[in-house]
């Protein structure tokens, strides 16, 4: 009665996840339509088994096997393919027949109900050690690691437990004396099966939502077009910067660059070739700086990179090896042409007390010169004490001091 009971509340557990995978299946995550037809399989199992006694043995027992050894067959399909892993559909099906097959001469053949069950423990904890086993070997970094552990134990656990299930269903078929009763291992062992389904749909739903948060942070971090930090994620990671600065008494500097004539290569040769160069640009940029550094695309044809741990000194010959390196052609997709692009550049370095945004707009300052100066430059921001003395002095010598500043 217990154990019908335990068949009948899975059965429901099933039919509640496969509400919580058909919310997630709108947003497309790779595994759920497996994962959704392997609980569908268990809720068509479940009463098969429970129905024993009312319906011929066939249907309760082989058939009934059969669906729930498709189901969690089902459940590991869903998080190969999750997991982009291969998957052989024949030598899944070869297992199955295996097992089916041997479940037959354990039923047609010596009718023992201990063997058919050592039989399908085996079948289950293979299962799920394979599933574990994938799982384990796909740890992503650090955030989304927790749904992914989750899941490898979880099968681990289960895999061992239908092991020792099967070895004590061994046991009591060779009539070997067990230091349980029958009924408490019963009930253990119950319970194991019936828990293996919800909690693997469980880690599926949890490695589902860790990877549409994932790829939405990964949106919201990076510019569509060219995979380069957004706006957005580059003042949040300068404030970090800033004040691990502080704190460290560091230094920190900030490149900022433009494409020159932007404009012209857009209506020359098409907005899909303006793209080109954008991506051109991100590419060769990161490339040349620093993992530590941040590479990140302001707006339109606007960048900067953070240059962590950097003085005017340092900042200056990086900028200058960056305007230079992308001062070379580079071939348009699609066809023989080339096409040459310069970008002008302006140097900061955070000052005692600064902000970020003062220091972008000391920055912006410094590419406005470059590009009053003829473009293809790189050009130092006035540190604020000589800005304030330039604009006491007569224009023309604050041009001077500007062009004193060229590389
Ligand atoms: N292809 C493409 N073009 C863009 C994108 N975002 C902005 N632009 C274009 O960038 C151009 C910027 O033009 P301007 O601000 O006049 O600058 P510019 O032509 O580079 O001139 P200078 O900066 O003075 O050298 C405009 O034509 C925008 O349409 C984008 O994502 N893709």
């Amino acid at each position: 009665m217990l154990n019908l009971s335990l068949m009948l509340v899975t059965a429901a557990f099933s039919a509640v996840m496969l509400l919580v995978l058909s919310s997630l299946s709108r947003i497309g995550a790779e595994g759920i339509r497996a994962w959704s037809q392997a609980n569908w399989m268990a809720v068509v199992a479940l009463p098969l088994f429970a129905a024993r006694g009312f319906i011929p043995d066939l249907l309760s027992i082989e058939l009934a096997n059969t669906v729930y050894m498709t189901a969690i067959t089902m459940m590991l399909v869903g998080f190969r393919r999750h997991l982009g892993q291969a998957i052989s559909g024949p030598a899944l099906l070869s297992c199955i027949g295996l097992a089916l097959a041997t479940l037959m001469v354990f039923h047609y053949g010596v009718d023992s109900f201990h063997l058919r069950v050592v039989d399908m423990s085996l079948y289950h904890g293979g299962v799920c050690l394979a599933l574990g086993l994938s799982v384990r070997g796909a740890l992503p970094d650090a955030p989304q690691r927790y749904p992914y552990r989750f899941t490898a134990i979880t099968a681990f656990y289960l895999a061992f437990g239908h092991g020792v299930r099967g070895l004590v269903s061994l046991a009591q078929a060779a009539d070997i004396p067990v230091f349980f009763d029958v009924t408490t291992w019963n009930v253990i062992f119950f319970s194991l099966g019936t828990i293996t389904m919800p909690s693997l749909t469980l880690g599926a739903v949890m490695m589902a939502n860790a990877g549409i948060i994932a790829k939405t942070s990964y949106a919201a971090d990076h510019d569509y077009l060219t995979g380069a930090w957004s706006r957005r994620a580059f003042f949040e990671l300068a404030e970090r910067e800033r004040a691990r600065t502080l704190r460290a008494g560091s230094d920190l500097s900030v490149l900022l660059f433009d494409v020159d004539h932007f404009k012209r290569i857009n209506d020359k040769l098409g907005h899909a070739v303006g793209d080109h160069v954008l991506v051109d640009i991100v590419r060769r940029t990161e490339q040349l700086v620093r993992q530590v550094d941040y590479c990140a695309r302001l707006g339109g044809e606007e960048f900067a990179v953070l240059l962590p741990d950097s003085n005017i000194a340092t900042s200056i010959v990086v900028a200058e090896r960056l305007r230079e390196a992308l001062d070379r052609s580079m071939r348009i997709p699609g066809s023989d042409e080339e096409l040459a692009y310069t970008v002008s550049i302006g140097i900061a370095c955070l000052e005692p007390n600064e902000t970020i945004t003062a220091l972008l707009r000391r920055a912006d300052r410094a590419l406005y010169v470059a590009k009053a100066a003829g473009r293809n430059k790189a050009i130092r921001a006035l540190a604020t004490h000589e800005a304030e003395k330039a604009d006491g002095a007569a224009p023309a010598a604050n041009q001077a001091l500007s062009a004193d500043n060229q590389l």
